[in-house]
């Protein structure tokens, strides 16, 4: 990377407990390969993370240069192993949560460019004992696109399962049991074969009560974190399919409440097929990287 002779500052973020490594580099002038983002987000011999959120002025990434007329900032997020990924729902708030604290954004209306597009978020203000407020995220519209007769797998257990893209693709299997998915140290399985050429989000999901689920989530290029925003997102959209309560069908809006291992988000959908997501975000911590650590990372 290039930033490797002087401290590189960083903070810690999480949004239900599904936590990212934030990277502030407002200009765009770090190259942080997949090696270095792992060590990143190594829970023992880095700082730790489900992902790494960079936070990029889009005029400065490539990646974004052609969103930058509609949102300043880019996140740039990565999954633990250093892989891309199109989207992370909860990372676009702890992102939002940064930009306020940082004095980069105000409380309100803000837009993000991320590589599934531009994402409207608002972000409500503190309230007056200072909880932080909530923050709602247009994740933009989900797509079913099929095939029927998707299948997850654990072990010599089978579900049948939605295909349900979020910006990024999930697998959602209904189970009795959260326990039924086991210890999830592998990524399911998941067929027919060639389905997901690009690896898969999947998420087992129980009932808690109307219009109230529970999940527990298995992230390509992350394995089993406590919370998935866009996998919450995916849930609701499978669960009213289920219940017969498909916005795109009934022509009214859906609200579901979604529990996640690290906290509760709630997901509305709405008849354009176009997907609200709100929860919290927090920021829990800065420092300066070492720079003799970061000099002897390659990638
Ligand atoms: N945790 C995220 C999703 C992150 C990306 C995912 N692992 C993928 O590879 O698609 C979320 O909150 O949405």
């Amino acid at each position: 990377m290039s930033d490797s002779t002087t401290g590189l500052p960083f903070l810690k973020g999480h949004g239900t407990q599904n936590d990212f490594v934030i990277i502030p580099d407002p200009e765009g002038r770090l190259d942080l390969g997949p090696a270095t983002v792992a060590a990143l987000c190594d829970r023992r011999a880095g700082i730790g993370g489900d992902g790494l959120l960079r936070v990029v002025r889009s005029a400065a990434d490539p990646a974004a240069a052609e969103l930058a007329d509609r949102a300043e900032w880019f996140m740039d997020y990565r999954n633990a192993d250093g892989s891309i990924a199109e989207m992370c729902g909860n990372g676009v708030r702890v992102f939002a949560r940064y930009l306020v604290e940082a004095g980069l954004a105000k409380p309100g209306p803000l837009a993000v460019a991320t590589r599934a597009g531009v994402r409207q978020v608002r972000i409500a203000e503190d309230a007056a004992d200072g909880t932080p407020g909530e923050i709602t995220v247009d994740m933009g519209r989900a797509l079913v696109p099929g095939p029927e007769g998707v299948e997850v797998a654990v072990g010599d257990r089978r579900w049948p399962a939605l295909n349900v893209n979020m910006g990024n693709p999930h697998a959602v299997a209904f189970v009795a049991s959260l326990d039924d998915a086991g210890e999830l140290a592998e990524a399911p399985a998941t067929s027919p074969e060639g389905v997901y050429p690009q690896g898969v989000n999947v998420e087992f999901v129980v009932d808690r009560g109307p219009r109230h689920v529970a999940m527990r989530v298995h992230e390509r290029g992350s394995g089993e974190t406590l919370s998935c925003g866009t996998g919450a997102c995916a849930v609701a959209v499978a669960a009213a399919r289920r219940d017969g309560a498909d916005p795109t069908a009934t022509g009214e809006s859906v609200r579901y409440t979604v529990d996640v291992l690290g906290g509760r988000l709630v997901i509305e959908v709405f008849p354009d097929g176009r997907v609200e997501k709100t929860g919290p975000a927090v920021i829990v911590a800065s420092g300066t990287l070492d720079p003799s650590w970061l000099s002897g990372l390659s990638g």
